[in-house]
């Protein structure tokens, strides 16, 4: 028996992984395809052509960088449903708006008129009866010094340069932000309480979780 069977879980499932930047969802992305068999679909930085020129110039480039990330997703979304599920997926597309682009208008790094047409636009793609939510969305969340640590630690420069009250306010905007989430089921894990780094097989208390909670929110859906 295969891991994805003795912890139940569908082989359809379509699973998002969200939190703020170098909390650890890309490396659970991976641990938990390679144990469920599943496919990914992951963030591209490195051929993103806006994000170092965001880094650098927030007011410039950050509309750009909201309506390139919003087709991204878009066409990820696409692909997942294409294939019938069986996705982990790395960063939901409703962090894009509900953290990123409200983010930059609140601070002035985005302009109303922009704010307001790239919400529109993604209104009409992603908030319709249209669009398929993800089965479940795992929140990582972690301290602000763990998370700014891990940033460090991994040296995207683009992120070093960043000063750390950006990652600060980000940190307090995702706590508020999963505190109203309700466009599908949420399961929340600290990342103080396993380490796929060291410990591999700590993926399987996360699995056990993930089996239970999707049986019972596919069963409620
Ligand atoms: N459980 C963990 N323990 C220690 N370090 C971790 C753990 N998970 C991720 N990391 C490290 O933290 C950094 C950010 O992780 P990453 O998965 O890229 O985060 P994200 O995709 O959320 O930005 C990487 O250097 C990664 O190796
Ligand atoms: N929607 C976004 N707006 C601005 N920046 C974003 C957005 N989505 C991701 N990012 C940035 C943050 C990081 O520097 C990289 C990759 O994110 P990560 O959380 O490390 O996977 O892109």
């Amino acid at each position: 028996m295969n891991l994805r069977e003795k912890y139940n879980i569908p082989h359809d499932s379509v699973i998002t992984i969200a939190g703020t930047v170098g909390v650890g969802k890309s490396t659970m992305t991976h641990a938990l395809a390679e144990a469920l068999n599943f496919r990914t679909s992951l963030e591209k930085v490195d051929t993103n052509p806006y994000l170092d020129k965001f880094y650098h110039d927030f007011k410039r480039w950050s509309f750009h960088l909201q309506v390139y990330f919003l087709a991204e997703r878009f066409k990820e979304q696409k692909r997942i449903f294409e294939y019938g599920g069986g996705f982990i997926q790395d960063r939901s597309i409703y962090e894009d708006t509900g953290i990123f682009a409200k983010m930059h208008y609140e601070k002035g790094t985005m302009t109303a008129t922009d704010y307001e047409t790239y919400r529109n636009l993604f209104d009409a793609m992603v908030m319709t009866p249209y669009f398929p939510h993800p089965h479940l969305l795992i929140y990582l969340e972690g301290s602000l010094d763990d998370v700014v640590g891990r940033i460090k630690e991994r040296g995207r420069p683009m992120e070093q340069q960043t000063p750390v009250s950006y990652w600060e306010e980000m940190h307090s905007r995702y706590e508020n932000w999963i505190n109203s989430f309700n466009a599908c089921p949420i399961l929340r894990i600290n990342i103080s309480d396993y380490d796929l780094v060291n410990d591999e097989s700590s993926i399987e208390s996360i699995l056990e979780k993930v089996g239970v909670f999707i049986n019972h929110s596919r069963h409620l859906q």
